[in-house]
């Protein structure tokens, strides 16, 4: 049994580690929520295959670091960074693990405006979850060259962000074929959920510096509004995302999609691809013609049926041209 089957790979961490931090200058407080996951490669092979656990970094060591960097890191405010700086860490402490790969989610806190209408002012230390959807950061860490030559891959996303527009969206000129129920409409409801994730060049990072690991440099070609400044480029992404859904007269989901990455692409020199991944929530005009009332004409269609499954998924990854 033994020789008919090999390790071929081998990863393993913690996920899930749910962390919040506040960080105070003085009385004006940011705070951030992630979920963070950890997971760890390298000369770990014999905890799988002679049960040898002195090669192990315990799951739960992975998540006190988690907390403990998110006590002392200068970088936690940034999801990229604060990533950057855990995946650094677990390489650079431990001899035997060549590659880590961090993931954070981060969940929105923001401030509550308070004051009269009109002249609301962001409250210093209130805070509300006004959205759903969730920023993602995907750090891959490489020492397997050597721990002085550590590079970084980065990628960042934004994950469960509904949106809907209720006109502005037609659907025409497809395949018609003995197969094709689906009426052409020059006017229709448009809703999906944004998956998105966009990826920057990878980078070569230095590790920690102090005796505890607990700095780290900036990335050697850092530049502003790069990865360096995350949340500067998550904003544009979503912004554009946002703009583009709600004024693109839409021929089709897979059009509108190109039209959202062309702009991530043009508006942020670091991103070299962006990835959208759009389901089409369908919502179907309710035949009434058993009672006489046209609510099928799109012109006239009003009452719908928000349909859950099955979903349309149209999905593209765009690059930046090379030269
Ligand atoms: O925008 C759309 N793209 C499609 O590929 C498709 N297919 C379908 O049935 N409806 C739609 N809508």
């Amino acid at each position: 049994m033994s020789s008919q089957s090999v390790l071929a790979s081998a990863r393993y961490g913690k996920d899930l580690v749910r962390v919040f931090r506040v960080v105070r200058e003085g009385s004006w407080h940011h705070v951030v929520e992630y979920n963070v996951k950890v997971l760890l490669e390298g000369n770990i092979e014999t905890s799988y295959t002679e049960a040898d656990n002195s090669v192990v970094v315990t799951t739960d060591a992975m998540k006190n670091i988690t907390y403990y960097l998110a006590k002392i890191s200068p970088h936690i405010l940034s999801p990229e960074r604060f990533a950057l700086h855990l995946g650094t860490h677990m390489v650079s402490k431990y001899a035997h693990i060549h590659k880590s790969f961090v993931t954070v989610e981060k969940l929105r806190w923001s401030r509550i405006p308070v004051g009269a209408e009109g002249q609301e002012q962001p409250h210093p230390h209130a805070f509300v979850r006004d959205g759903a959807d969730k920023r993602t950061v995907e750090v891959e860490i490489d020492a397997s060259a050597g721990k002085d030559k550590i590079v970084a891959k980065v990628s960042s996303g934004i994950a469960d962000l509904l949106v809907l527009k209720s006109t502005g969206s037609a659907f025409t000129g497809y395949i018609r074929d003995e197969y094709t129920t689906l009426r052409e409409v020059d006017d229709r409801v448009f809703s999906t959920s944004v998956d998105l994730k966009y990826t920057f060049a990878p980078f070569a990072i230095s590790a920690p510096t102090d005796a505890k690991g607990l700095d780290f440099p900036a990335p050697s070609q850092d530049t502003p509004g790069g990865v360096w400044d995350g949340e500067i480029v998550a904003e544009r992404v979503r912004t554009a995302t946002l703009e583009i859904f709600a004024l693109d007269e839409s021929a089709s989901v897979q059009a509108t999609l190109y039209k959202m990455a062309q702009r991530v692409i043009a508006e942020n020199a670091d991103v070299q691809t962006v990835t959208y991944n759009l389901p089409n929530k369908h919502y179907i005009p309710v035949d009434m013609k058993y009672i006489g009332v046209d609510n099928t004409t799109p012109s006239k269609a009003e009452v719908f049926v928000p349909v859950a499954a099955p979903s349309g998924l149209i999905s593209a990854t765009i690059s930046r041209k090379q030269g």
